[in-house]
Order: structure tokens, then C-alpha cells, then sequence
């Protein structure tokens, strides 16, 4: 009786609640709205943008589309190069012109006054509920600064210096490692392989082994097996944009892949504590980051707890994750394009014959220009974002005023795909717009362009890149020397606009003699 008493009044009571909550909600929304506007026409100095909608703001401007980010390029023809965006709840402004992220991003110029991050609720979910115990979304603080600094040499290693070293060997062992794997799962030849956990543990290895100084450990454990593919689910759910990020009472109706995260980040939290740092409390190198970081892991130093020094570790580690990805990615390029994978075999042939270094040696690093060319135009046409930046204090972006605790996007769709920055036929892949010729030699050179900054610059710039560089190389190297390869499918299509891939097998053809 009481049971259909509730359903008959407080059911429909609590929905006429709630559309009298949404109906007030869309009220105030248009009334700001509408005030916003007058604001932006009376003051010359304030980014113009368009009309905002009730709830969404500009968000429905981005959907639909392979980069989301290509709806700020098709703004800039009646906004120009700095424009005014509401998301969902934040005030944003777009930047798209070299200038202008360089004035944003750059220390010497304003990258203090925007070196925040926006609070994604997502986010401070995924770790412990405090968006500080996370490299790339923190704000920046004593603690940031600290953690960079205790990251840097690991991460940005000189060239032949003992790390160097260090993480040469480890690359060139775990190469071979992944050759084998490969040949047995390709065995007898042109065969088509889901190449992605291969890829992904060897890249887990590397990172293992270089960051905590633990050995090998073998493809077929189940707990490695375990702790790649979590790692690879949690990397995905961090770089997905989700509506949440902009709108944050819509997190309700995102639990499902947010709750398989947070599983899938307590598998990684499990490895991490019992196979690198338990299994190592008695190593004490200068060489391993993990050794580096274990007295903030035990709790004794004063300026980073245990639980963010944890966080801090699994981060860095989760490194591995981006970079197998981009592995992934460049192998379908390259065997999606014949010619350039012609090029590049014919270059390592070449080097190997001159040098008679192992191909995956990082030795070889400046002698390969069509293989960096080729990686460097998988990034290009990759699109991955930059962490949107937020003011921690009314500034100026050009002539435009910017007020505090604005979101600041950079659009990377316009600076990889302008054909005032890139010439025509942004959207083919060619290595070539990376190579120019010798003044003195006549043959083809590596080249970046100044203007393309895909890790970006300055104080939150990416700390990885070069690790991204040199472990691409490497492992890309030691592919082609070994196999040829050709698409499993035709008109094969992998999302763009984000570095990671999702939970799907990746199938590439592999040829070998
Ligand atoms: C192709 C792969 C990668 C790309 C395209 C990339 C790009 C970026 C970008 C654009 C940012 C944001 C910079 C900014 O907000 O100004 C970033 C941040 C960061 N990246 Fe990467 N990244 C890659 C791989 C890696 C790897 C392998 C690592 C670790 C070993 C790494 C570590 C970081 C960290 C720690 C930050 C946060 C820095 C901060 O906010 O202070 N990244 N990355």
C-alpha cells in the first residue's frame, strides 16, 4: 500500500521537482547569457565568440567530427585568431596562431599567468580525489616544480650519458625481445597479427626496467599481462574528453566508463606496489627514478606525501602507454603507405651497412631522416591535444583582456593542418614536409619546423618527448629492418584528435623473409 502511494505521488512528484530545477537552471542560464553578450559588444578589449546555448554553451560546435578541435578552426574565419568560448559551465578562449600560443605557453612571455589546469571532476575521481596528485592536471605549485625536477634527469637524458646508456641497452635488449614475439605470432610470414599488446608490454618493459631497475619480464605472465592492459584502459579514460569535463553534474550519466577506470587503476596501483617498489625495497641506485623517489613512497619527506609520490611513480610509468601508442600509430601509416615504407627500409639498410651499429641502437638517431620524418608526421596528423591551460590571474592574450580563471584552449587543429603553416594536402601523410634538402649534399635532411610544438613549450610542457622520440625510433627501427608490413583491412580507421587507442585488437599484416 505504502509501497503504491510512493509511486503514485512521489515518483511523478520528484521528475515535476526536477524539470522546475532544469526549467530555473535555463532561465538564469539565457538571462547570463544574454548579459555576457552586451558585455562583449561594450568592451573592445574582450574576446568575441559565439552565442552560447543554454546548459551545453558552445559544445555542440565540437561534436561529431574526427578532431573535435577542427570546430575552433571552422570559428576562426569570423573570430580570427583569439576568440571567446563557453563550455558547458567554464569560460574558455581559443588561441590559434603561432604567436599567440607562444605568448600564452612561453615563460618569458605570459606562461605564469596561465600555468593552471582546469578541474575536471573525471579526473580528481581517477586520482584519490585531489587533481594534484596528477602530473598533467595539477595546478602548478612548489610540488609541481619538485616533482619536474626529481623527473628531469630520468626523462631528459644527455646524450651519452650514463642513463643514456642505460636506457640504450634496455631498448635494444626489449627490441629483440618484440622481434621474436612477433616472428612467432606472424610465423611462417604474411600473416595478419593484433600487434598491440606486444607493442604495449615492450614499452611497459622499457619503461620497468629504465624508471625501477627490475628485470624482464616475460609476455605470457598473467599479472604483467594484467597490469599493461588496465594501464592501457585507465590511459584511454584520461585522454578521452567526456561532457562532464565542461558540465560537471553529467558525471552521473558517465559512471559506467569511469567506474571500469578506477577498476582497472587499482590493478595497476596492485603491480606497481608489489612488483616494482616492494620487490625493490632493498636497491638504492642514483640510476633509478624509483630509488629517487622512495623515501617521498615511505612517507619521510616533508614535501610530497606517500599517496602522491605514489601517483607520481605510476604517471610517469604510465608513459609507456603513450608511447606504444604512438608505436601503433606510425606502424599503420607506414604500412598503409608503400612508398615511404620503401624509403625508410632502404635507410636502415644504408646506416647499418656505414655504421654497422645495431639498428636500434640510439646511435643512429641523427643519421635517420626518412624514419623521423615518417614519426614526426603520424604526430602531426595525430592531433593530440594540449592539457587545456587556465589563468591564475587577470592578464592579456595580444589585445584581448583575459579574466582570471579562464580556460585556455591552444587549437592544434589549426597549427597541424593550416595550409599557411603546411603547404596543400594537410590531410595526406607525407613524411617529406619534414625533410629538406642539403645545402651541401644535395640528399634529404630531418627538419622540424619551428612552428610545430606537438609536446608544446615551457613550464607545463610535455616532460616525455624525448623519450617519445628516442623509444619510437628505436622500436620502429628494429620493426622494419625485420618485417614489411601491410594494412589487415581497408579504408582502416583509428580515432584521431587523442593519442590513446581503445580496448581493440590491432591487426597489421606481417611479411618476413
Ligand atoms: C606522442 C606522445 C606524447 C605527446 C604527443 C605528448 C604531449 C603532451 C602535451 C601536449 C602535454 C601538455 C603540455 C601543456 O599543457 O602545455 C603533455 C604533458 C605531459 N606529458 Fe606528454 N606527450 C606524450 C608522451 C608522454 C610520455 C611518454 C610521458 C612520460 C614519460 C609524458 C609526460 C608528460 C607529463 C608528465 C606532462 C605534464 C607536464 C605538466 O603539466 O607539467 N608525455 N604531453
Amino acid at each position: 500500500m505504502i509501497v503504491n502511494l510512493f509511486r503514485l505521488y512521489c515518483l511523478p512528484l520528484g521528475v515535476v521537482v526536477l524539470v522546475a530545477i532544469l526549467a530555473v537552471k535555463i532561465v538564469l542560464e539565457i538571462v547570463l547569457i544574454v548579459k555576457r553578450g552586451r558585455n562583449q559588444r561594450k568592451n573592445p578589449n574582450a574576446p568575441k565568440g559565439p552565442t552560447p546555448l543554454p546548459l551545453l554553451g558552445s559544445l555542440h560546435l565540437l561534436g561529431n567530427r574526427d578532431i573535435p578541435f577542427s570546430g575552433f578552426t571552422d570559428l576562426m574565419p569570423k573570430y580570427g585568431n583569439i576568440f571567446a568560448l563557453k563550455m558547458g559551465e567554464s569560460e574558455c578562449v581559443v588561441v590559434n596562431s603561432v604567436e599567440l600560443r607562444d605568448e600564452v605557453l612561453n615563460a618569458n612571455q605570459k606562461g605564469d599567468d596561465f600555468d593552471a589546469r582546469p578541474n575536471f571532476e573525471r579526473i580528481q575521481r581517477l586520482f584519490g580525489g585531489n587533481k594534484d596528485n596528477a602530473l598533467a592536471f595539477c595546478d602548478f605549485s612548489p610540488l609541481q616544480k619538485l616533482r619536474r625536477e626529481l623527473m628531469h634527469k630520468f626523462t631528459f637524458t644527455y646524450s651519452h650519458s650514463e642513463l643514456w646508456h642505460e636506457m640504450n641497452k634496455i631498448c635494444m635488449e626489449e627490441g629483440a625481445h618484440m622481434i621474436q614475439q612477433l616472428r612467432d605470432m606472424a610465423s611462417p610470414g604474411n600473416k595478419s597479427i593484433d600487434v598491440k599488446m606486444t607493442v604495449l608490454k615492450t614499452c611497459g618493459n622499457i619503461f620497468n626496467r629504465y624508471f625501477c631497475g627490475v628485470g624482464h619480464t616475460s609476455y605470457d605472465d598473467p599479472k604483467f599481462h594484467d597490469y599493461i592492459k588496465s594501464f592501457d584502459e585507465v590511459f584511454w579514460e584520461v585522454n578521452t574528453g567526456r561532457l562532464s569535463d565542461f558540465i560537471p553534474w553529467f558525471i552521473s550519466f558517465e559512471c559506467l566508463p569511469l567506474r571500469r577506470a578506477q577498476k582497472a587503476s587499482l590493478v595497476v596501483k596492485d603491480y606497481v606496489d608489489n612488483d616494482l617498489v616492494e620487490a625493490t625495497t632493498h636497491h638504492d641506485s642514483p640510476m633509478s627514478f624509483l630509488d629517487i623517489l622512495r623515501p617521498y613512497l615511505n612517507g619521510s619527506m616533508p614535501e610530497m606525501d606517500s599517496q602522491t609520490a605514489t601517483y607520481c611513480l605510476e604517471d610517469i610509468l604510465g608513459g609507456h602507454s603513450a608511447v606504444g601508442c604512438m608505436v601503433l600509430r606510425i606502424l599503420k601509416d607506414i604500412s598503409e603507405n608503400e612508398d615511404v615504407q620503401k624509403k625508410i627500409k632502404e635507410e636502415l639498410e644504408q646506416v647499418k651497412k656505414e655504421t654497422g651499429h645495431n639498428i636500434s641502437s640510439l646511435e643512429n638517431a641523427s643519421l635517420l631522416h626518412w624514419t623521423r620524418a615518417a614519426i614526426f608526421e603520424t604526430i602531426r596528423m595525430t592531433c593530440s591535444p594540449i592539457v587545456p591551460h587556465k589563468a591564475i590571474r587577470d592578464s592579456s592574450i595580444g589585445d584581448m583582456n583575459v579574466e582570471k580563471d579562464t580556460v585556455v584552449f591552444i587549437n592544434n587543429h589549426h597549427l597541424h593542418f593550416s595550409k599557411e603553416l603546411w603547404g596543400s594536402d594537410t590531410e595526406v601523410y607525407d613524411p617529406t614536409r619534414f625533410l629538406k634538402q642539403c645545402e651541401h649534399s644535395g640528399s634529404l635532411i630531418f627538419m622540424r619546423p619551428i612552428h610545430f610544438k606537438p609536446f608544446s613549450l615551457g613550464k607545463r610542457s610535455c616532460m616525455g618527448y624525448k623519450l617519445v622520440e628516442s623509444l619510437t625510433l628505436s622500436l620502429l627501427s628494429n620493426i622494419l629492418e625485420s618485417f614489411s608490413l601491410s594494412p589487415a583491412q581497408e579504408n582502416w580507421k583509428i580515432p584521431v584528435g587523442l593519442l590513446g587507442l581503445p580496448d581493440e585488437p590491432f591487426r597489421v599484416k606481417i611479411n618476413f623473409e
